[in-house]
């Protein structure tokens, strides 16, 4: 976790006053300390379930946050093409297993006819909506890229989404390092020169 999302999500939560239940987090988590056989009473884990609570409430936030407040700032800027923000990090939750995903999502637009454009910070906090939720990598994908295209209604719209899943590095298959990409593409970006242009720009590190 870095400072800035720390930050950002405490504030966040704060000024929210944050509808995760925590104290259920808490007596959920007592449990699984129990049910593993550890005792949730020794000096270690006694503060922990309240720990968890509090970074859950953080990793879920998303659940109560609006795409569309973030999107609601727009200015008018002359430039009618390709609008490309990528490498922004981020980690979301695997809904399957409760285990942390993460790498980066790169975010490109066309701007609508208008030249309507947000804010370059509100595209990594759009990611940060739909990633603090339990996830899986395709419907992330899919959600920033309906998101922009239903707030910002841009020509087009690209997001690409490269991840490594614990749940395959730490359990399971135990495949640390495989990478998982996702992309979703609408309106003209899909005409293959636009595409091409636009995966370049994503590829070329
Ligand atoms: N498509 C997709 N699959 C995911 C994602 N995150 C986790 N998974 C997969 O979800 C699947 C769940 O499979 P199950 O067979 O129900 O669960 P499991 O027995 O824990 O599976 P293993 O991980 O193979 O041990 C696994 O293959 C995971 O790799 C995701 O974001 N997208
Ligand atoms: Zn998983």
């Amino acid at each position: 976790m870095t400072e800035f999302d720390d930050e950002v999500f405490s504030a966040a939560l704060e000024a929210a006053g944050s509808p995760v239940d925590q104290p259920r987090i808490q007596r959920a988590v007592r449990e699984i300390l129990a049910a593993i056989g550890e005792d949730p009473d020794r000096e270690g884990l006694v503060e922990t379930p309240k720990r968890v609570a509090k970074a859950y409430a953080e990793f879920f936030a998303g659940l109560h946050q609006d795409p569309a407040e973030i999107l609601s700032t727009t200015f008018a800027i002359d430039h009618e093409e390709l609008v490309l923000v990528k490498d922004i990090p981020f980690y979301s939750t695997c809904e399957h297993h409760l285990v942390p995903f993460h790498g980066s999502a790169h975010i490109g637009y066309i701007p609508s006819a208008e030249g309507r454009v947000t804010g370059l910070s509100k595209l990594a906090r759009l990611v940060e909506v739909f990633a603090r939720r339990p996830q899986v990598q395709e419907r992330l994908t899919t959600q920033i890229v309906e998101a922009l295209m239903t707030h910002l209604q841009p020509k087009g719209a690209i997001v690409v989404i490269e991840c490594e899943h614990m749940c395959m590095s730490m359990r399971g298959v135990r495949k640390p390092g495989a990478k998982t990409v996702t992309s979703a593409v609408r309106g003209q970006v899909r005409d293959p020169a636009t595409r091409a242009e636009a995966m370049s720009l994503i590829l070329g590190r």
